[in-house]
């Protein structure tokens, strides 16, 4: 492509590392990715020469954003599922399971966020939270309400956070100050926040509405139907829980003793196509293995929540071996915690724990937890042609990652050295230290076992600053 016959604006130099393929992350060093007005990449330059930097420094309207020592792009990270009216409740689940957490921390909290008020104050919050952890997209579940629902819309919209805002439609088996009336007022009030999404964001560049029966005990037959016709209609994703506890299980059992087991609910009221994502998949069977493959839905793998309400270890070898599409989900704040890094580090100490009982290989490597956290998700989400990867074509999603040099006192002028640590990671430490003597393979590893939010100094999305580390 002749570079000077495009308008780039901004061109990023240093060291790039993204997945090629599950296994396999790529390490791009002295490179250069330049970016379009709209936030495309237009071009991957492996190694760039000097002389191409200072042609472009030359071009009037053209930045260049350098990465410093230390310092590597990584591809924005996607959270397949978190719900944002939980936000508040992060770290708050006690000893309990699914059913019992649902009645006691987690409809109270949602129901609340019916004050327009209050949904702002969290919604802003858990959309800045979430971009200063490197999520740069995420499919979220508000809550029932509508306004509730489309202000979190309009909060990623406004943050420029990549976002799918599904309105949690139920009309069965909860508190009765917290359920959908009917069948059909749920339908008309997900209709309403799909208009709502379309308004906003007409392209759906950034924000989409998403359709999001919370799981099969709280929906009725009819209201599932009802999403299923209209999802075949609107072309809108899906997402809801599948299978994450024995007594949910039971009960979907007992409630649909039609079917002949928990994912057949949802595939005969049509929800189960490649584009419904299915969160914990913990305790699937060999036939509901079978049908979510044949359907091509896809699968959120949520850790962090699996263990924190003792719902199970899910096999996410047997699903990939499968061929079936995974990516990673907090589920905050069934999840603790905001950060798909932590979502990823927990992949693989679950997949540690899984192989105890199925084998070495059903453990997860650290490329391999990497890939569920940007291209798998991606893919989960219906993006993997526009973001998850440093590739032409692809959209600006990424993050600036930095860590904490420790300076050898021997060699250099101390005083110097730290000054220039910290100014390379923006405000100084961050909680992974290195010696230098590290490859790249290991620095990731040690930024994925011990990183954090200290670690992203710099967030985009579709080209757009959209957080920075405070100095
Ligand atoms: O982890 C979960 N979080 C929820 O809010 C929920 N609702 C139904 N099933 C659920 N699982
Ligand atoms: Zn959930």
């Amino acid at each position: 492509m002749a570079i000077q016959s495009v308008v780039l604006k901004t061109i990023y130099v240093g060291t790039f590392i993204h997945s090629v393929s599950l296994a396999e992350l790529q390490v791009l060093k002295r490179s250069a990715v330049a970016v379009d007005e709209s936030g495309k990449i237009l071009l991957v330059e492996h190694p760039v020469e000097a002389s191409m930097l200072e042609m472009w420094a030359k071009e009037a309207g053209t930045t260049i954003v350098e990465a410093g020592p230390g310092q590597f792009f990584f591809p924005g990270l996607i959270d397949t599922h978190i719900h944002a009216s939980q936000y508040p409740n992060s770290g708050i689940f006690g000893k309990s399971t699914l059913l019992d957490w649902l009645n006691t921390y987690t409809f109270p909290l949602e129901a609340s966020l019916a004050k327009p008020s209050k949904a702002k104050r969290v919604y802003s919050r858990c959309v800045a939270r979430t971009l200063s952890h490197g999520t740069t997209t995420a499919a979220y579940y508000a809550t029932r309400d509508v306004t509730s629902t489309n202000i979190l819309a309009t909060t990623c919209h406004t943050a420029g956070q990549r976002a799918f805002v599904g309105r949690c439609c139920m009309d069965c088996m909860a508190p009765d100050y917290y359920r959908d009336t009917d069948a059909a007022t749920s339908l008309a009030d997900t209709i309403k926040c799909a208009e709502f999404c379309a308004k906003l964001d007409p392209k759906g560049e950034l924000v989409q509405s998403i359709i999001t029966p919370r799981f099969a005990p709280s929906c009725s037959r009819e209201l599932m139907r009802d999403l299923g016709d209209f999802m075949a209609q609107s072309g809108l994703l899906c997402q809801t829980h599948i299978s994450e506890n024995k007594g949910e299980i039971e009960l979907v059992a007992s409630l649909f003793p039609e079917c002949k087991n928990y994912a057949t609910v949802y595939d005969r009221a049509g929800l189960l196509s490649e584009k419904t994502v299915l969160a914990h998949a913990v305790h699937l069977t060999d036939d509901e293995i079978a049908l979510v493959k044949m359907r091509g839905s896809k699968i959120s793998h949520c850790p962090v929540s699996n263990a924190a309400l003792t719902s199970g270890a899910a096999k996410v070898r047997r699903l990939l071996d499968e061929g079936i599409v995974v990516g990673l989900g907090t589920d905050v704040s069934g999840g603790y915690s905001p950060s798909v890094l932590e979502a990823a580090r927990q992949a693989t100490m679950t997949s540690r724990f899984v192989s105890l009982t199925e084998g070495e290989e059903a453990k997860l490597s650290v490329e391999e937890a990497l890939y569920l956290a940007t291209r798998g998700g991606a893919e989960v989400l219906g993006l993997q042609k526009t973001v998850g990867a440093f590739e032409v074509g692809m959209e600006w999603d990424a993050l600036l990652v930095g860590c904490t040099f420790v300076p050898d006192e021997e060699e250099c002028d101390e005083d110097e050295d730290l000054l220039q640590a910290k100014q390379a990671v923006g405000g100084g430490m961050t909680p992974v230290d290195l010696f230098g003597w590290e490859n790249w393979e290991e620095m990731v590893a040690k930024w994925l076992y011990s990183g954090d939010d200290r670690n992203v100094l710099k967030v985009w999305v579709k080209g757009r600053k959209v957080h920075e580390k405070p100095a």
